[in-house]
């Protein structure tokens, strides 16, 4: 277990808008469990993230149930297959209500493309966003898969291309948002994962960054898994996350 960091000042003046920039990752392996750990948070989240472990065990209706309870659901499934089968599972998984979808920017411009198309379809318009580079991967694991670049140059040209194809947003590291900003402008939906507040552990993640880094850096919205969901006490960590989220 990790422990819960000591509350702060700043926990006391959260701005109202930080739990919008915050998307908590239910890594866990049944609906009870997740739907368990929601309630430990009291309230103190908006946006829950469903990962291909819980939803392979739980499906639509859990999204529906978490939708139930007041929460936004970001489905962070990373599809990654032809175009047809990636619009086709696209329209399928929008029926429930996720706001925020993903699939993978390596599936290449016409899987981009059909699958922008598809989430375009849906009534809620629910967010595409393409994921670049995992954050758990380093300049020696994409050498690995024959990318003889680093995670920064691999992040650009992936951003590039998916929000060419109409996606609506990103997945990189905190490393990669100012150089996206820079080149892609303010509108691109940036996601961060691989937050790490102060003193947690590092664990899979290689490309890492404190929450007001990657605030400050021009993150639209934060992934946090680990540090809450295996904190002795997830609701004051996620507050004090907010707080640094809130103070940048
Ligand atoms: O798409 C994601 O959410 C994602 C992309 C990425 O590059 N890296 C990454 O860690 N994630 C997800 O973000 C969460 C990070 O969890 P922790 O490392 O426990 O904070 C996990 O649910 C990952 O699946």
């Amino acid at each position: 277990m990790i422990a819960a960091p000591q509350p702060t000042h700043a926990a006391a003046v959260t701005a109202p808008n930080a739990a919008d920039r915050l998307a908590v990752a239910l890594d866990f392996p049944t609906a009870a469990q997740a739907i368990a750990f929601v309630d430990s948070l009291e309230g103190s989240c908006r946006w829950m993230k469903v990962g291909l472990e819980l939803y392979c065990a739980a499906g639509n209706s859990l999204i529906e149930t978490l939708r139930n309870r007041g929460m936004n659901v970001f489905l962070d499934l990373k599809l990654h297959d032809i175009p047809n089968t990636v619009a086709g599972a696209i329209r399928t998984v929008t029926s429930a209500g996720a706001s925020l979808l993903t699939v993978h920017a390596a599936g290449g411009e016409a899987m981009l493309r059909a699958a922008a198309e598809a989430a375009a379809e849906n009534v809620n318009s629910p967010r595409l966003l393409a994921v670049t580079v995992l954050t758990s991967m380093d300049t020696s694991q994409l050498t690995g898969i024959g990318i003889h670049d680093t995670p920064a140059t691999q992040v650009l040209r992936l951003a590039h291309l998916a929000t060419a194809c109409g996606v609506d947003g990103l997945v990189c590291s905190a490393e990669e948002v100012a150089p996206i900003r820079q080149t892609l402008g303010a509108i691109p939906y940036l996601v961060v994962p691989g937050i790490r507040p102060t003193g947690s552990p590092t664990g899979d993640q290689r490309r890492i960054a404190t929450p007001a880094e990657a605030i400050q850096s021009g993150a639209s919205m934060l992934v946090v898994g680990r540090p809450i969901t295996q904190s002795q006490n997830p609701a004051e960590t996620a507050r004090v996350i907010l707080a640094e989220i809130a103070s940048v």
